[in-house]
């Protein structure tokens, strides 16, 4: 896309700060589902959605977990979103009714877009959204501004820096 405001900030995940942030979340959802039961299931939007997802599908002791796959990136160009894998249609049910989405965070919303689409009855959580694709979401706990790129852990990894008076 062209006409979008670059990334001009980075937020940086830790793994501690994503555990907590999803915990955040969980404890949020909790209560929050159907009066019969509470949530039938948890459905990751992998990848970026299965490490909230676990986290919360532990809080909240909901152990029917599956997972839909979109792409909507590479790297940070996006693309048109498409389902490369779909959730068990047994565990959807007909509009995905006391269902819980989870991704890692909203940020155009197209992904979401898409997804709302298929189960428009599903509940929808991330646990950081842009403005952008705030929209899209029913849940969420952390906002960042639309030009900011986040981080995770899982993109990351520890690297050696020189000392400061080490540098010519
Ligand atoms: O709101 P949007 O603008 O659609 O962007 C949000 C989506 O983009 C990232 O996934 P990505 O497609 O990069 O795949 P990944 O989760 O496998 O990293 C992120 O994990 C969200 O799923
Ligand atoms: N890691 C990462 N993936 C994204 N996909 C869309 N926006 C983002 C972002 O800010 N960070
Ligand atoms: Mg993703």
């Amino acid at each position: 896309m062209t006409d979008r405001l670059p990334h001009e900030k980075g937020f940086h995940v830790s793994w501690d700060q994503i555990h907590r942030d999803a915990r955040a979340l969980a404890w949020r959802l909790d209560g929050k589902g159907p009066d019969d039961g509470g949530w039938r299931a948890v459905v990751a939007i992998t990848r970026g959605g299965m490490a909230p997802a676990m986290i919360v599908s532990r809080e909240l002791d909901i152990r029917v977990v599956d997972t839909i796959s979109v792409k909507s990136y590479n790297h940070q160009a996006q693309t048109q979103p498409r389902v490369i894998k779909a959730p068990q249609a047994d565990i959807m049910g007909d509009q995905g009714e006391g269902v819980l989405v989870v991704d890692d965070l909203v940020d155009t919303g197209k992904t979401l877009e898409l997804v709302r689409k298929l189960y428009p009855k599903a509940h929808f959580a991330t646990v950081y959204a842009k403005p952008e694709g705030r929209g899209m979401v029913d849940t969420y706990i952390t906002e960042v501004s639309q030009d900011t790129w986040i981080f995770f852990p899982w993109d990351m990894a520890l690297q050696y820096v020189e000392p400061y008076r080490g540098r010519d």
